[in-house]
């Protein structure tokens, strides 16, 4: 038996349309049905289908035009075109629209529900297929200094617990990838991971975005809404950005966390969720409850375990991994050869203040590798690309004067290494330290020695 399936059917013949819910129906699928390619379009946009199944001749809007503007709307679902008066013409037309399937009516039922069967096997070979991508790389942590290390230690260790994650990080240092490695890696990681920018949408759309609203609560909402906590039933729901959220809302949310219940905006009934909420900002909350922008009872149920992602600039051990991997991912979406780096690129790049975080490295990597005329990045390739990275004087950074001289020395530490090739002796030498003083220097700095060893083999002595 196949799983059950929702579908929707689009034609303005009423006959047609319950013939066809109908015998979905007795096959144990749902069917909505719907007489025109406007409506049908917004239908399909409000809610997830298995397959849209839908008409070609209709007056107004045609279904070809639907399939056009299913596409270009960015609806998933796969869609079957059906009609009475099929051509080659017509059919070739759809599926270079990327209709699925073309039926001729009339339809037996046997070849309709062998085309839902095949849209479903699709979907699910689709959904293998984007695991397998993303268990290739695309969302894994790469790391390689001590910095991280205890990160990771700390997200192994909340992954397995409920508890609530406030994840605290610059710009573009990875807060939505790490939420989304606690996800992975929690009892919950079939359910699934759903994300909201609370920064990204304007004030008055946030309720409706969260909770979801009911069909005609107010102008423009002309379908119901499923809001994103319902979406995470029995997942994750991470929100970015929470310091944006306007205060009415943190009330909303917060009698949400207490409560485990949504109510749709317009809608007169609670519906329960088990959502793990995961939160972050790049802002801090602590300040921002003392100038009144935050609400202390929400602060107090978001922050129970904060996870802090450092700046990059601070992890300077992490860059040649990070670059190595960016690297290999953009030549292979591409299908370009891989291009190496040579030391005093990576060396450059080392030193590179990276105010725009990891994020700001992957687009570099990408400028780096459209310029590598020669087959590899040289320095004149990062002088080309990132001018700031050669006039980069270290960041003095930001907090309390005993950290900034840490990093200031961590950056000191970590230049001569690589001056000195990787040797160690040489480069105590050169920072008139004792070996051993700078094994304990680095021990107390958070700099893997055996990392900084691990990008020139073979050079430490
Ligand atoms: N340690 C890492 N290893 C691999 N990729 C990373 C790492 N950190 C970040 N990235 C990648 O960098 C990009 C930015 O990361 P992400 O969106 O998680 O950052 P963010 O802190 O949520 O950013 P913002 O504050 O702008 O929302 C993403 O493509 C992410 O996959």
């Amino acid at each position: 038996m196949t799983a059950k399936a929702e579908i929707l059917i689009v034609d303005d013949e009423a006959n047609t349309l319950a013939s066809l819910s109908r015998a979905f129906r007795l096959a144990g699928h749902e069917a909505t049905v719907c007489d025109n390619a406007v409506r049908a379009l917004e239908i399909a946009k409000s809610k997830p289908f298995d397959l849209i199944l839908s008409d070609v001749v209709m007056p107004g809007r045609d279904g070809l035009t639907l399939l056009e503007d299913l596409k270009t709307a960015g609806v998933q679902a796969p869609v079957v075109m059906m009609s009475g008066q099929a051509h080659i013409e017509m059919a070739v037309k759809a599926t270079r629209l990327g209709a699925l399937d073309f039926l001729e009516k009339p339809l037996s039922t046997d070849k309709l529900l062998l085309t839902v069967e095949n849209a479903l096997k699709l979907k699910r070979l689709e959904t293998e297929n984007r695991d397998l991508r993303s268990r290739v790389g695309k969302h894994e942590i790469v790391w390689k200094g001590e910095a991280m290390r205890r990160v990771m230690a700390q997200i192994d260790r909340v992954a397995a617990s409920e508890a609530r994650v406030c994840i605290y990080g610059e710009t573009g240092t990875g807060k939505e990838l790490a939420a989304r490695t606690l996800h992975e890696k929690s009892p919950r990681k079939a359910g699934p991971f759903i994300t909201l920018n609370c920064a990204a949408v304007p004030a008055e759309l946030i309720e409706s975005e969260l909770f979801g609203h009911e069909k005609g609560s107010f102008t423009g909402a002309a379908q119901r809404h499923i809001g994103k906590f319902e979406q995470a039933h029995r997942g994750t729901l991470f929100l970015d950005e929470i310091g944006d959220m306007p205060l009415a809302m943190q009330a909303k949310l917060l009698r949400v966390l207490e409560e485990g219940e949504v109510e749709r905006v317009g809608g007169d009934k609670s519906i329960p969720v088990d959502v793990r909420v995961i939160v972050a900002t790049h802002r801090n909350l602590e300040d921002l409850v003392k100038e009144g922008k935050f609400r202390q009872d929400l602060f107090h149920r978001v922050y129970v375990f904060p996870l802090i992602l450092p700046p990059l600039r601070t992890r300077r051990e992490d860059i040649p991994v990070l670059l190595e991997h960016f690297a290999a991912q953009v030549c292979l979406q591409n299908g370009w050869k891989p291009v190496p780096f040579t030391a005093e690129a990576v060396e450059a790049l080392q030193r590179y203040s990276w105010p725009g975080n990891v994020r700001e490295m992957r687009n570099v990597v990408e400028r780096l590798l459209l310029l590598a005329v020669a087959g590899e990045v040289d320095r004149a390739t990062v002088e080309l690309a990132l001018p700031e990275a050669q006039t980069a004087t270290s960041d003095t950074g930001s907090g309390p004067l005993s950290s900034r001289v840490a990093q200031y020395e961590r950056e000191v530490i970590l230049a001569e290494l690589q001056r000195q090739k990787h040797h160690i002796t040489n480069t105590a030498k050169a920072l008139g330290l004792e070996r051993s003083h700078l094994y304990k220097k680095c021990q107390a700095l958070g700099i893997d020695l055996r990392a900084v060893r691990g990008t020139a083999p073979g050079a430490v002595r």
